[in-house]
């Protein structure tokens, strides 16, 4: 029987990603909890899980210290004009983590993320702003839009101009596999409320929260969440020796399912950046149950770890492991 983990406390800061379906984006999850270990992060991680997530993979995740709290899944409107990529309706479901009130501050990670080094430093900044890093219009996967036909590019908004007769730039846009926000009910219900009139568009989630949040958006280097796609689309914006948040987003990337074969996945870059989420991955010492408590006290790695886990009001009575998935 896995660890009795209560998530009863007021916590005020943590970090929360998203587990859906009981394929293989557990292991990004366990990786995940695993970086976060690694960099001494103070503060929990939760796992918003949809009811189709296994009980197996939720055990998995408490013994990793995770703090496992169910969610319903969101859809939007069903809508004959326009519909999101298939593949990313289910992201919608991501809005059910502004309900999540017993935390002031929450840091969303998507579970194909790692956390290269502490960011717990961003909980520091300015409250009532929604904080991302800014994604990039290059990638085929925007082939949809003005930007990528007219080869326009936040990322360099001066190499090819925005014409005026297509009206206004877009306002800056982020990505949304990883934001720093505030959960709040009232804004909970808005964003449902408003999902409900608003028709599916292709990138899902992210364009609505983009859409949701232009007033509130303040952007954030891209060393805290480096878009795999960066590195081939805009090297120019990326000192990879700085990079703290790793996004295996680009198509072949994750981690888990790596073989190398598409497109731009035999890159050196690319191959460093997998073996460096196995490192975490395969690191025994980072599983929660064997994470030490250094005796003589006064550097106890493992302390901040608990000390947050207990503020969050998480219990953690001991047992043995399962084996990682
Ligand atoms: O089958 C799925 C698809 C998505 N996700 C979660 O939703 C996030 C966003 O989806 P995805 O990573 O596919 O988007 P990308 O960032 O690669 O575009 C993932 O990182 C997971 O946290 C999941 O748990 N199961
Ligand atoms: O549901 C929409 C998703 O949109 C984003 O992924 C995209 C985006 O990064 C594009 O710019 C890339 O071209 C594309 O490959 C990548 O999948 C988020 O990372 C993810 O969390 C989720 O919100």
């Amino acid at each position: 029987m896995a660890p009795e983990f209560l998530s009863s406390g007021v916590g005020k800061f943590g970090y929360v990603t998203f587990l859906a379906g009981n394929g293989d984006y557990v292991k990004g999850v366990v990786g995940l909890a695993k970086g976060l270990r690694k960099v001494k992060s103070k503060y929990p991680l939760l796992v918003a899980v949809l009811p189709d997530v296994p009980e197996e993979h939720r055990e998995l995740l408490r013994w990793q210290g995770c703090v496992v709290k169910e969610i319903q899944p969101v859809y939007p409107p069903q809508n004959h004009t326009q519909f999101a990529m298939a593949y990313y309706v289910i992201n919608y479901s991501k809005l059910r983590i502004w309900e999540f009130v017993e935390y002031k501050k929450l840091i969303y990670l998507d579970g194909d993320i790692q956390v290269m080094e502490n960011i717990d430093h961003l909980f520091q900044m300015e409250d009532s702003f929604f904080y991302a890093v800014m994604d990039c219009f290059c990638e085929k996967t925007w082939s949809h839009t003005p930007q990528y036909n007219i080869g326009y590019c936040q990322q360099r908004p001066n190499e090819v101009q925005w014409p005026s007769e297509l009206g206004p730039k877009p306002p800056l846009y982020f990505n949304a596999g990883m934001f720093v926000y505030e959960p709040n009910l009232e804004t909970y219900h808005s964003l449902l409320s408003t999902l409900n009139v608003t028709p599916p568009t292709p990138f899902a989630e992210q364009d609505f929260l983009n859409m949701f949040f232009k007033d509130k958006y303040k952007p954030i280097p891209p060393v805290y969440n480096l878009v795999m796609a960066m590195l081939w689309r805009h090297p120019e914006n990326i000192e990879l020796h700085k990079v703290k948040v790793i996004h295996y987003c680009a198509a072949g990337s994750k981690p888990w399912r790596y073989t190398g074969k598409e497109e731009n996945m035999d890159r050196e870059d690319v191959k460093m950046l997998v073996k460096k989420w196995w490192e975490i991955y395969d690191d025994e010492t980072l599983d929660y149950i064997n994470y030490k408590m250094i005796d003589d006290g006064d550097t106890d790695t493992r302390q901040p770890f608990l000390a947050a886990l207990s503020e969050a009001g998480v219990v953690h009575y001991g047992h043995t492991a399962p084996s990682a998935a």
